[in-house]
């Protein structure tokens, strides 16, 4: 069977003076070098994208952290200056993908602003700035240091028993990273919290009946996959299902 390819939704990131449709090494080498699958990247447009045509021509959907943060419009908010940066196109892109994606039964693994996408697709909220609440610890990517150290395996979570990423991973605690200033506020409907840090903090997530994997993170498995066992096992399991659903479609094709 041919190497399957996944879709994972760019970026729009001005820099040398023009516009690029960008996706970060960390999660196109992950996907590679541990789930074993190739990449399309996806343009992210706010008008244009054939959702079922893309979604024709891969067997996983990969959505990507970024330092934007989802639009408060698309959960019914009011978007303050403090909420930037947006990046439109992209939750244009995204948000049709996931939710056709988890129709389809293609698989899904949602990382960082992904597993916030995941849950305002499905009709959830977010909150921001979560490190001025009460008892909420700070969660943001450290100012000033190296990127390795940004990304260091630093915060307990909570795996759930009988959870979707337990039969994985295993219950309990699990050490991960953290680069998030935003969270899940209200989870939505179609959701099952599946991790959460001590300070209440929802870092995972699987879609109740999905048809095929389907598991959002709050951390960055992708950044140290190749050798974080956790990171590596859930890279791993990703593959798996992308392997499966290629099977599937080949036989129909
Ligand atoms: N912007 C959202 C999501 C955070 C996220 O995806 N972080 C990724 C790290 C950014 C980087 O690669 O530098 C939030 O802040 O909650």
């Amino acid at each position: 069977m041919p190497k399957p390819i996944i879709a994972i939704p760019a970026d729009i990131r001005e820099f040398d003076g023009t516009v690029w449709h960008a996706a970060q090494n960390q999660y196109v080498r992950a996907a590679l070098k541990v789930a074993d699958v190739m990449s399309f990247i996806i343009p992210a447009f706010e008008e244009g994208n054939d959702t079922d045509a893309l979604l024709d021509r891969v067997d996983g959907l990969l959505v990507s952290g970024s330092a934007t943060n989802v639009h408060p419009s698309l959960y019914g908010a009011e978007a303050k200056e403090s909420d930037g940066p947006f990046d439109p196109a992209r939750d244009a892109t995204t948000l049709p993908l996931i939710r056709r994606a988890l129709e389809r039964g293609i698989p899904l693994l949602a990382i960082c602003r992904g597993i916030q996408e995941l849950n305002v697709a499905l009709g959830g909220t977010l909150a921001t700035e979560i490190h001025e609440q009460p008892g909420i610890w700070d969660h943001r990517k450290p100012a000033d240091v190296e990127r390795d150290v940004a990304f260091s395996i630093r915060q307990d979570v909570i795996i759930a028993e009988g959870s979707c990423i337990a039969r994985y991973l295993g219950a309990g605690k699990i050490k991960v990273n953290s680069l998030h200033r935003q969270a899940i506020s209200k989870t939505a409907p179609g959701l099952q919290v599946e991790a959460v840090a001590e300070d209440g903090t929802i870092e995972a997530v699987s879609v109740i009946g999905a048809r095929g994997f389907a598991v959002g993170v709050q951390w960055h498995p992708e950044y140290w996959a190749e050798t974080d066992k956790p990171s590596r096992t859930l890279f791993e399991a990703f593959g798996e299902a992308v392997r499966t659903y290629a099977s599937a479609r080949a036989l129909t094709a």
